[in-house]
């Protein structure tokens, strides 16, 4: 479970984050969506540890994330984001051990080996194993990287938290859908907790369990998806008309 507590963060005079107060429980599907701008990328930063905030407190279950060492912090938590770029040559198993990195010193162990096979396995990208990684293209390098922060918290039996800024950027619409259905499985591990952004207001509809809806670095709606996903919720927060219909109890957005 990950608690933020009265966050603000601001830069100079001005404000990104302002009295951010919610809860993200292990075992759902959490996503914050919100238009450009809201400060959702900036609270993922605050919440995985990447950035300070001005004021207020993030908790991983009881413990203040302040109290992680940089290493510690590691082992349990992950973060995928749009930026995907490898500054020098490597093959794509490479890659994805680096997600095992704080795990050892000098050799990696079997069980780092085997966790990378399970990983890239499970993100069906064994076939291009020892290629180049820069030679893949956007698509096939963000599967990739999804394996690798799945590495590095693969094993179960203590509580993990991953955090996904805009995964889906780069994949195609079969991959979008894959990948969250991927997430899913994941998440019948109760002890795994995992806050997205994604800009896809359907996507959000069809796989998240809480969302978050940020507006001018506030939350301006919080809950079950059906409850966020209003039709005036959309309109404040986007400035476009919205319909919401439901298929298999799902809502579904049409503009
Ligand atoms: N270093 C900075 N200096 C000044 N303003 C910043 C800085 N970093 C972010 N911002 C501003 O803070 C606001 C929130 O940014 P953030 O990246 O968190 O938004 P976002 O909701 O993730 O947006 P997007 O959907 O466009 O990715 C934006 O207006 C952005 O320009």
């Amino acid at each position: 479970m990950i608690h933020v507590t009265d966050i603000g963060f601001k830069i100079e005079d001005k404000i990104l984050l302002d009295h951010i107060d919610a809860s993200f429980a292990p075992g759902k599907f959490n996503l914050i969506i919100g238009p450009n701008g809201a400060g959702k990328s900036t609270l993922i930063k605050i919440m995985s540890g990447a950035l300070m905030p001005t004021h207020g407190v993030v908790h991983y279950g009881q413990t203040n994330l302040k109290s992680y060492s940089q290493q510690e912090l590691a082992r349990h938590r992950a973060v995928l984001s749009q930026h995907i770029e490898c500054s020098f040559p490597l093959q794509v198993w490479e890659v994805v051990l680096m997600g095992r990195y704080p795990h050892f010193t000098g050799k990696p162990t079997t069980k780092d080996l085997t966790i990378c096979q399970d990983a890239m396995d499970y993100f069906e990208i064994t076939d291009f194993a020892e290629r180049n990684y820069e030679s893949l293209s956007g698509g096939e390098k963000q599967r990739v990287q999804f394996a690798k922060v799945m590495a590095q918290i693969w094993e179960k039996g203590k509580p993990r938290y991953l955090f996904l800024d805009e995964p889906l950027t780069f994949l195609d619409v079969h991959y979008q859908y894959r990948f969250m259905e991927m997430v899913r499985e994941l998440l019948s591990d109760d002890e795994l907790t995992v806050v997205g952004v994604v800009h896809d207001l359907n996507l959000a509809a069809k796989y998240g369990d809480q969302l978050v809806l940020m507006l001018n670095g506030q939350i301006a709606a919080s809950g079950e998806t059906a409850n966020v996903l209003t039709p005036e919720n959309i309109e404040a927060a986007y400035k476009i008309k919205a319909t919401v219909v439901y298929h298999n109890n799902a809502p579904y957005l049409l503009f």
